[in-house]
Parts: C-alpha cells; sequence; structure tokens
C-alpha cells in the first residue's frame, strides 16, 4: 500500500475552501487535536523560480510574525509529493470580500461604526507587522479573514495580548496571505494586486513601503463603504491616487471622510502610520460611562 502522505495521516479533510493559481485551500480536522485548521496544497514551485521565492518568503514571514490577534496564525508547513503545504489557523467567518460582496447583494454596505472596528483592527495587524521590519504588500478584502468571536468561549486567541481584544461587533479581522512579505529595508519587491498597488510602488520608489500597505488599507475600506469595484489600470486607477475619493452610496462623516482621504493621500509620507492610526480619536471606541 502507498505510503500515506504527512498531510493524508494526519488531516480529515472537510471542504475546498478556495482554489486559485496559488494552490487549494481546505478546511481539514487535524486527528490528533480535533482543531480546525486551514491548509493550502500548491505544486511545488521549480526551484530557483520566482514562485519559490514566494512560497519561501510566505513561510519565513509566518515564522518571524509569530502570533498576533490581528494576523493568521501559522502552525506548520511541509513538502511532499512534489507539493507545498502551509498550516494555517482557521479562520470560520469567510474573507471580508465575501462580507463585502453579500452585503453588496442586498445593497447593503459596512456603516461607519463598523468600518472604524475593520480600520482599528487591521491597523493593529498592520503596526505589528511593520514594527518587525515587515511590510504586507497584497491588503486587500480577500486576504483579510474573519473569525466571529464566539460570545462566550473557552479557547479563542489568547486574550493575554495588550491590545484592546474587545471587538464591538463580535467580529475579529486577521491580516492573512503572507506571500508577498518582505523586508522594509532592503525589499525584494513582488507586487501585490494592481487595484491596490500604491501609485509609488509602480514607480519603484521602495523609500515608504509601510505606506502602501497603509494606501491598500484606505482602498480595502472604501470598498466596505460600497465603493465600486476597483480598476486594475487606466485613467480611473490613476485618479484614484490623485486623492479623488470615489462617489460611495452613503454620506461620510467629515472626520471619518478625512481620515480615510490621508490613508489614500498621493503623498505617503502624509498617509498615517498604522502605529498612528491605532492612536486616532477617530478610531477610538467611546468609552460609555
Ligand atoms: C480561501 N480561503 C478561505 C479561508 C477561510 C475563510 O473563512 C482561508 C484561510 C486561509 C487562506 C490562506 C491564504 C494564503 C495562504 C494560506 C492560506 Cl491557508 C485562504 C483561505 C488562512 O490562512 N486561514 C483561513 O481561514
Amino acid at each position: 500500500a502507498r505510503m500515506l502522505s504527512r498531510y493524508e495521516s494526519e488531516f480529515l479533510e472537510l471542504s475546498c475552501i478556495g482554489v486559485g493559481e496559488f494552490g487549494t485551500v481546505y478546511r481539514c480536522v487535524k486527528r490528533l487535536d480535533g482543531c480546525m485548521y486551514a491548509i493550502k496544497r500548491s505544486r511545488r514551485p521549480i526551484a530557483g523560480s520566482a514562485n519559490e521565492q514566494l512560497a519561501l518568503k510566505e513561510v519565513y514571514a509566518h515564522a518571524v510574525l509569530g502570533h498576533h490577534p490581528h494576523v493568521v496564525r501559522y502552525y506548520s508547513a511541509w513538502a511532499e509529493d512534489d507539493h507545498m503545504i502551509i498550516q494555517n489557523e482557521y479562520c470560520d467567518g469567510g474573507s471580508l470580500h465575501d462580507a463585502i460582496t453579500e452585503k453588496g447583494e442586498q445593497g447593503e454596505f459596512f456603516c461607519v461604526p463598523e468600518m472604524s472596528d475593520l480600520l482599528l483592527q487591521v491597523s493593529m495587524g498592520l503596526k505589528y507587522i511593520h514594527s518587525l521590519g515587515l511590510v504586507h504588500l497584497d491588503i486587500k478584502p480577500s486576504n483579510i479573514f474573519i473569525r466571529r468571536r464566539p460570545s462566550s468561549s473557552a479557547g479563542g486567541e489568547g486574550d493575554s495580548e495588550e491590545e484592546d481584544e474587545s471587538p464591538s461587533y463580535g467580529v475579529v479581522y486577521k491580516i492573512g496571505d503572507l506571500g508577498h512579505v518582505t523586508s522594509i529595508s532592503n525589499p525584494r519587491v513582488e507586487e501585490g494586486d494592481s487595484r491596490f498597488l500604491a501609485f509609488e510602488v509602480l514607480r519603484e520608489d521602495y523609500t515608504h513601503l509601510p505606506k502602501a500597505d497603509i494606501f491598500a488599507l484606505g482602498l480595502t475600506v472604501l470598498l466596505a463603504a460600497g465603493a465600486p469595484p476597483l480598476p486594475q489600470n487606466g485613467d480611473d486607477w490613476h485618479s484614484l491616487r490623485q486623492g479623488a475619493l470615489p462617489s460611495l452610496p452613503q454620506e461620510l462623516p467629515a472626520p471619518f471622510k478625512d481620515l480615510l482621504k490621508t490613508l489614500l493621500d498621493p503623498d505617503p509620507t502624509t498617509r498615517p502610520s498604522a502605529s498612528a492610526l491605532c492612536r486616532h480619536d477617530v478610531l477610538r471606541k467611546e468609552r460609555i460611562g
């Protein structure tokens, strides 16, 4: 009988939750601990190819990034049967892209408190990534995953983190897909999705890379606000990078709209850092009493 692969012997595959050129993602139960994991299986990249670099960056980044409540947790990675396999935390709430699409189908979109919650949580994740000298470079709704915080859970992520772990909507956002992560100081930039790409990165100006993540986060929040799908190129692509906000199906209060404009400022130095966003009073949850 053929030797069972580690994947087959250690995990029970429950369902396929994503297919792309990156590979296939499955929802699995680990037989030993009975916990659920998201496992991505991709063809082993050609030795020495750009894809191999991307695959290695992802695992290196996860190894360095350790544990944070707003970064998808990494458990293991290995190669077998000509495949690369990475075992990550399973986020049961789908991606932010799914959430935006579902709302859009009902003619709904995120309200300002929900967008503030999203912006604050992802800023905390970016603050952590940037504090370790790394940048994500592919921030977008389909790379932000959701955990629906169980109302009264025994487990859940370690509440020991210093960050405020009491999400107002019972939703926890986590930054995932670290395939484009690179070092701030000596960057090897593999451009992410062009719809979220900051103009200065297209021009290969890598002097403010953390601000490229902030720009992509600004466009991500715009989509949550109900903005139409983003252009991949052309005049609309450029006008979004000259400070013009697209028309939104809701009137945003000035303080929030102005904050969003600073995230999308053509000048990266004007955009707030992730750390500044975490302290921003527009995002502070007013404490009751
Ligand atoms: C398509 N897709 C759907 C999901 C579940 C959302 O409810 C998902 C996850 C991940 C990933 C993922 C992304 C990039 C690299 C590795 C993985 Cl496992 C992809 C996912 C991941 O790392 N954790 C996930 O939950």
